[in-house]
């Protein structure tokens, strides 16, 4: 029962990276420190090893999470631990802002890893959502994110079926928001557009489905994976079973071959860190930037403000400048918090210090 480890996407380049004497698995679920890891001889649970315990105590980034290669440890017991995380090529990330963070700095000013070593993330976007056509501004925050982890994006825009002769017409604008991205339709119902998805996940490849509840991620997860991995909105509204009751497998294997990842962090994907990815969602507002008068133009009110001049001219739609102000107070707001918590995090700490400094009485005048 054990796994074909190429499958999951093992290769050279990760054999050079293992450790002598361990045995490499694949992280395919983390619950409170006990890692369940895939490997050669079957599934594995494994506890951390106190090296990585004390690495992920000075920064819990370097913690074992879903999609991480693992160098396992077989203890004279015959149980494992994970007694090394190889390096990770890439790494969905989000901030832990609103979150009361025991670890301290760290976790808040690097965030939280969701899932490692994705190569593709799909943003996936109903053609409609009951009685809206898809939302372009919701493509391109994902769009962010997802160039943010290092990923590939790709956008699905799914129920094709429900658009009938609109849909062409919608494909231009979802291309147009996505520069440099490819974008397929697809339909549940007639099958339409699955095998373009499929194409991509060639060569074990490992994906992320980002998008909105109802979006059509888990029907698409089912379609790819040949069977039914997941349980959609449908069944869970006629038996009255919730999400994941029976089998919660965050690390699916895919029949046709490739990978999906779908974990509840996943699914409630916040913004994190994005201003690089933002410029990269909105290379064309970027381009036309290059050509304003000012190097800092806000593109508000500023004269020679080329991308003020190519909405003005119609070559740019005002929505597209709209949604790239959006995402760059989004952006800012993101790195204030950041700071503000660092800020806290310090002063905190000064007291500490101060406190044990007045013990000691060392700071008397
Ligand atoms: N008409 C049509 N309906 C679809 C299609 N794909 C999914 N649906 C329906 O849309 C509903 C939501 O699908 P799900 O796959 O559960 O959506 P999800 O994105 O996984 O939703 P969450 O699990 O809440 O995040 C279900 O009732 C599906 O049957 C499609 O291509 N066409
Ligand atoms: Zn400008």
């Amino acid at each position: 029962m054990g796994f074909d480890l190429s499958l999951l996407g093992w290769n050279d380049a990760l054999a050079a990276e293992l450790p002598a004497g361990l045995v490499p698995g694949r992280v395919s679920r983390v619950d409170r420190g006990t890692a369940e890891v895939l490997t050669a001889d079957g599934h594995v649970r494994a506890a951390q090893s106190a090296a990585v315990r004390r690495a992920g105590a000075a920064d819990p980034i370097s913690l074992p999470c879903v999609g991480d290669w693992a160098g396992l440890r077989e203890l004279p017991d015959g149980r494992h631990e994970v007694a090394a995380v190889l390096p990770r090529r890439t790494a969905l990330v989000r901030a832990g802002v609103g979150r009361t963070s025991r670890g301290g700095l760290s976790d808040d000013s690097q965030g939280q890893v969701l899932a490692a070593n994705v190569d593709l993330a799909f943003v996936v976007e109903p053609a409609m959502h009951a009685t809206d056509t898809a939302d372009l501004s919701r493509i391109e925050r994902l769009l962010a994110l997802a160039w943010e982890s290092g990923a590939t994006p790709v956008v699905v825009i799914s129920k094709a079926d429900l658009l009938g002769d609109a849909l062409d017409s919608l494909m231009d604008d979802v291309a147009a928001v996505a520069p440099g991205v490819d974008v397929h339709a697809i339909s549940s119902v007639t099958g339409e557009g699955v095998d373009l998805v499929r194409a991509h996940l060639g060569g074990s490849r490992t994906a992320v489905l980002l998008g909105p509840s109802g979006a059509g991620k888990s029907t698409l997860t089912n379609a790819l994976a040949g069977e039914e991995v997941m349980v959609t909105q449908q069944i869970r509204a006629s038996d009255g079973r919730g999400r994941h009751t029976t089998t919660h497998r965050e690390l699916i294997t895919l029949a046709g071959g490739g990978l999906i990842i779908d974990t509840p962090g996943i699914r409630r994907v916040g913004l994190y860190e994005m201003s690089e990815g933002v410029d990269l969602v909105f290379s064309d507002i970027e381009g036309l930037a290059a050509d304003c008068r000012f190097a800092d133009c806000g593109h508000d009110a500023e004269p020679g403000c080329a991308v003020l001049a190519a909405v003005e001219s119609g070559e740019l739609p005002y929505r597209r400048l709209a949604s790239w102000r959006k995402l760059q107070r989004e952006a800012q707001w993101m790195a204030s918090r950041t700071d503000a918590r660092l800020r806290q995090e310090k002063t905190r700490q000064w007291k500490v210090i101060h406190k044990e400094m007045r013990r000691s009485g060392r700071n008397r005048p």
